[in-house]
């Protein structure tokens, strides 16, 4: 039998996407949060993890008891839609899948620098000129992507006919976004059409109403 744990912070962050793999496909795993005020327990820690960083998922054979621990987020992730099918049902689909990932990872770095000002507690002036000068432009070019690849695929999925892990990562990045006031549902109604039709996924809507309320 194979063990699952997932370590990461007490935030959605990078780790969430695999924490709703698991969900989505059932399956059981050990969800280990670090408490992101524990500066302590993540520095002791932070010296056996293979990169460096969170997350990190570790895979257990119970039976002969060989464990492999795979870093970086989009690995893990990657590889759990892999092992769970949600990864694209086609050479083609997972090239496009991983297409949105990538779009996702550059965002990411103008949003970071944008959920470092919030975390740091930076003036409003700060916050409002990070979002204007650099979130903005981002957001503008990724939303663009994001409703063209909607628009022209009449599944309501951003690629093929059935949930993928692309669309698990961009939903939740909606989340993200709508609680920073960068993402407005009412003014973007075919990203909110889609987060909303994510977020009733039936596998997915109770652990979604249960989880810890988390910005980041
Ligand atoms: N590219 C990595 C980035 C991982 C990363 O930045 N992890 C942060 C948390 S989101 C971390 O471990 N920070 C603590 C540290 O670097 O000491 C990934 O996608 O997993």
């Amino acid at each position: 039998m194979i063990q699952y744990k997932l370590i990461y912070f007490d935030v959605r962050g990078l780790g969430e996407v695999s924490r709703q793999l698991f969900h989505l496909a059932g399956c059981e795993f050990e969800d280990v949060k670090i408490p992101r005020n524990d500066e302590q327990a993540w520095l002791e820690l932070k010296k056996s993890t293979p990169f460096g960083q969170l997350p990190i998922l570790k895979i257990l054979d119970a039976e002969s008891q060989n464990e492999i621990e795979i870093p970086q987020s989009s690995a893990i992730g990657r590889y759990l839609a892999n092992q769970f099918g949600y990864a694209g049902k086609t050479p083609e689909e997972k090239a496009m899948v991983d297409a949105v990932i990538d779009q996702f990872k550059d965002f990411l770095v103008s949003q970071k620098r944008l959920t470092l000002a919030v975390r740091t507690k930076k003036s409003e002036e700060e916050i409002n000129r990070v979002k204007e000068d650099i979130v903005t432009p981002a957001k503008d070019t990724y939303f663009k992507i994001l409703k063209k690849l909607l628009e022209n695929n009449s599944s309501g999925f951003l690629v093929g006919n059935d949930i993928t892990w692309a669309d698990l990562q961009i939903s939740d990045n909606l989340t993200t976004l709508d609680g920073l006031g960068i993402f407005v549902p009412s003014e973007e109604p075919i990203l909110a059409k889609f987060h909303e039709k994510i977020m009733n996924t039936p596998s997915l809507k109770t652990y979604f109403e249960q989880r810890p309320a988390s910005l980041l």
